[in-house]
C-alpha cells in the first residue's frame, strides 16, 4: 500500500467536493501544507535557539509577542511569556536591572527572529549612538515610517548620504537669530500666561501639563511659521475656509492619528469631528506650501535686487534660506547656471516644518511641566534659582543676552528632565558584529566591567530613563539635584569621575537637533517665572504629605508619544 493511502480517509473526508478525478492527489497536497508549515516552524525554531545561544550569559527574559512599544506597555495588560509588558518596563525604571544585578538585559521574542538588547548604562549607550561603523537608526520601523506622512524629513532620514542632506539644511535653521527669537517669543508667551491664566497676581495654574503644551505649542507657531497663536483657537463656521491656526491646532491635536491614518480614510469617516482631522490636514498642508512657495519667492527676489539676504527669524524661512545657500554653494562649485539636485525637494521641507511640530513642543512643554512640579516640590532650589537671577540681572528682567550666564536655570530643567525622562526609548540595530560593554555587581555593590558579544541584525534599546537613574553612575540618583549638571560641580556621581552622559537628548549624530532651542525656552521660562514668583504644590487634601504629592504630580506621568504629566495644579505666589 503506498503512503499517501494512509491520508486518503483524510481527504474523503474534508474534500468531498473535489472532483473525484483529482482525489487522488489531496494527499499529496496535505503533505506539501504540512511540510510548510514545519519548515516554517522548523527554522523558527533554529533562530530560536541561535538566539539563545547569542544572549547566553546575560538575564534574559522570553517572551511570544514584542511587548516594548512606547505607549502600548504602560497600557496593556501584563501576560507572562505571551505579552509580559512587565518584564520590559518597570517603574521606578531602574528597578528591572536591579534585581539581576546587570545593566545590559536580553530578551527574546518568539515572533522576531534576532536578539533584543536593552541598556541601562549611559556608557554603553553613548557607544551605541556614536559608534556609527557598528550602529544604525532602525528607519524602517513604524514609528519613523510614520513620521514620513507629511513628507520625508530628517527624523525618517537613514543614517549617511540620506541624514547628511537632510541636516545640511535643517542646520541652518538653528542659528543665534531662531534662539534669540525662541527667548523673545516665549518671554511674551508668558505674559499671554499671565493675563489669560490670571496668574499676575498670584493664583492657581490648573493642570499645569495642558497650560505648558499651549506655551510651547504658542512658542513653535510664531518661531516656526512666523504666526501669531492666539491663547483661544479661533473657530471657523460653517462653509468658511479655516486659518492657519485652526489648521495647525487640529493637526497636533490629532497627532496620533495624523500618523496613522491615511487622509481618504478621514474623509469617509462617520463623524464630523474625524473628519475636521482630514480638513485641518489638508489645510494645515496647503499653508505651509503656500508660506514655503512665498519665502522662496520672496528670498529670491531680494537675491535678485542686489540685497544681501539675511537668515530669516522663523524656522521655516530659515529652512528656504539654507535651501538657497545650499543651492548656490553648489552652483559656485559646479560652475553651471541651472538649479542643481541639492538640499531638500519641496515636501520635505515640508516634511521638515511638521517635525519641528511634533517634535518641537511636546517634549519642552512636558519638561516645563515636570520642572514646576520639583520646584513646587523644592523650594530650596527655588530660592538657589532667583539668587542667580539677581546675581545676574538685578532688577532688569532677564533677557537673551542673559543666556549664557544663567546655568542654574538650565540645569533646573536638565535635572527634572533627568528624573523623568521624556522621549524614553530609543533603538538601533547592529551594523556589524562587535562586543558591546556592560557592567554587572555583586551583593556588596562591587562592580564588573564586561562585554557580550551582539551579532549583526541585532537591537539594542536604550533604556533612557534607567540609564539617567542609573546609581553607578549619578549619586544620590532619585534625589533632585541641579547642580550635578554644573561642570564645576563635585557631587556628580560616576565610576569613574568623569562626565556622565545625559542621554536625553539622543547623543552622536542623531542626537536632538533643537536641544538649545528647547534649552533657551526652558532658560527663559524658568527665570522670568522664578523672578517674579514662587512656586507652591496644591494639596487635595488638608496634610497631604510631599511624597504623596510627589506621587500625584511626577509619579502620576503617563507613557504616550512623550512622557505626559499627569493631571496637577501649582500655585503662583508673588514675590515683594
Ligand atoms: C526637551 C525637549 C526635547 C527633547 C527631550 C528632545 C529629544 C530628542 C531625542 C531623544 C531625539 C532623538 C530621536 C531618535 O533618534 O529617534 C531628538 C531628535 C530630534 N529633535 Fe528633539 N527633543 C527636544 C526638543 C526639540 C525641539 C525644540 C526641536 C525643534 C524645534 C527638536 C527637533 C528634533 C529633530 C529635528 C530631531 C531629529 C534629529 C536627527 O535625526 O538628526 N527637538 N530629540
Amino acid at each position: 500500500m503506498s503512503w499517501t493511502n494512509y491520508l486518503q480517509p483524510l481527504s474523503k473526508q474534508y474534500h468531498k467536493h473535489v472532483p473525484e478525478e483529482y482525489q487522488k492527489y489531496v494527499p499529496h497536497l496535505w503533505i506539501l501544507g504540512a511540510g510548510v508549515i514545519g519548515i516554517y516552524v522548523l527554522r523558527g525554531l533554529i533562530s530560536y535557539f541561535r538566539i539563545l545561544r547569542e544572549v547566553r550569559g546575560l538575564p534574559v527574559k522570553h517572551a511570544f509577542l514584542p511587548a516594548y512599544e512606547q505607549g502600548l506597555r504602560a497600557r496593556v495588560p501584563h501576560i507572562p511569556y505571551i505579552l509580559p509588558v512587565k518584564d520590559f518596563y518597570s517603574r521606578p525604571e531602574w528597578d528591572r536591572f536591579e534585581k539581576p544585578r546587570s545593566d545590559l538585559l536580553a530578551y527574546t521574542v518568539a515572533t522576531q527572529n534576532y536578539a533584543i538588547y536593552w541598556t541601562a548604562n549611559p556608557y554603553t549607550a553613548q557607544h551605541v549612538f556614536t559608534k556609527t561603523s557598528l550602529f544604525e537608526k532602525p528607519v524602517f520601523n513604524a514609528r519613523y515610517q510614520a513620521a514620513k506622512k507629511f513628507g520625508h524629513n530628517i527624523i525618517s532620514a537613514s543614517d549617511g548620504d540620506d541624514h547628511k542632506r537632510h541636516k545640511s539644511v535643517v542646520r541652518g535653521c538653528f542659528g543665534e537669530d531662531v534662539f534669540r527669537s525662541a527667548w523673545e517669543e516665549m518671554d511674551n508667551t508668558i505674559e499671554m500666561l499671565l493675563d489669560e491664566d490670571k496668574l499676575r497676581e498670584g493664583g492657581i495654574m490648573e493642570d499645569v501639563g495642558v497650560t505648558t503644551i499651549k506655551i510651547t505649542y504658542i512658542v513653535i507657531g510664531k518661531v516656526g511659521f512666523g504666526y501669531d497663536i492666539p491663547w483661544e483657537t479661533p473657530r471657523s463656521k460653517k462653509g468658511e475656509k479655516m486659518g492657519f491656526v485652526e489648521s495647525y491646532e487640529i493637526v497636533d491635536r490629532t497627532m496620533l492619528y495624523q500618523f496613522v491614518l491615511p487622509l481618504w480614510i478621514m474623509k469617509i469617516l462617520p463623524t464630523k469631528e474625524l473628519r475636521r482631522m482630514g480638513d485641518g490636514r489638508t489645510a494645515f498642508l496647503a499653508y505651509c506650501y503656500e508660506m514655503a512657495r512665498g519665502k522662496r519667492a520672496e528670498l529670491t527676489a531680494l537675491k535678485e535686487a542686489g540685497e544681501k539676504s539675511k537668515a530669516p527669524v522663523d524656522l521655516l524661512g530659515a529652512m528656504v534660506h539654507a535651501q538657497l545657500v545650499a543651492e548656490e554653494e553648489a552652483r559656485v562649485q559646479h560652475g553651471h547656471d541651472s538649479v542643481p539636485n541639492v538640499g531638500l525637494k519641496e515636501d520635505e521641507v515640508i516634511g521638515n516644518m511638521f517635525i519641528f511640530l511634533l517634535a518641537g513642543h511636546e517634549t519642552t512643554g512636558h519638561t516645563l511641566a515636570f520642572t514646576l512640579a520639583q520646584l513646587a516640590l523644592h523650594p530650596e532650589w527655588q530660592e538657589e534659582v532667583y539668587k542667580e537671577v539677581k546675581e545676574v540681572c538685578g532688577d532688569e528682567r532677564p533677557s537673551y543676552r542673559d543666556v549664557h550666564r544663567l546655568p542654574l536655570c538650565l540645569a533646573v530643567g536638565l535635572e527634572a528632565m533627568r528624573l523623568t525622562d521624556i522621549v524614553r526609548q530609543l533603538f538601533k540595530v547592529a551594523k556589524e558584529d562587535s562586543m558591546l560593554p556592560y557592567t554587572t555587581w555583586n551583593e556588596a555593590g562591587e562592580v564588573t566591567h564586561r562585554e557580550h558579544f551582539v551579532k549583526k541584525g541585532s537591537v539594542v534599546f536604550i533604556d533612557t530613563p534607567a540609564c539617567q537613574l542609573n546609581p553607578f553612575h549619578w549619586k544620590d540618583a532619585n534625589d533632585f539635584n541641579p547642580r550635578r549638571h554644573l561642570s564645576d560641580d563635585v557631587s556628580r556621581a560616576s565610576l569613574n569621575n568623569a562626565e556622565v552622559p545625559f542621554v536625553a537628548f539622543s547623543m552622536g549624530p542623531r542626537q536632538c537637533i533643537g536641544r538649545r532651542f528647547a534649552e533657551v525656552e526652558m532658560i527663559c521660562f524658568i527665570s522670568i517665572i522664578l523672578s517674579k514668583y514662587t512656586i507652591h504644590p496644591v494639596p487635595i487634601h488638608p496634610g497631604e504629605t510631599k511624597e504623596s504629592m510627589k506621587e500625584r504630580m511626577i509619579g502620576s506621568a503617563l507613557e504616550d508619544v512623550t512622557m505626559t504629566p499627569g493631571k496637577f495644579s501649582v500655585r503662583f505666589e508673588k514675590r515683594h
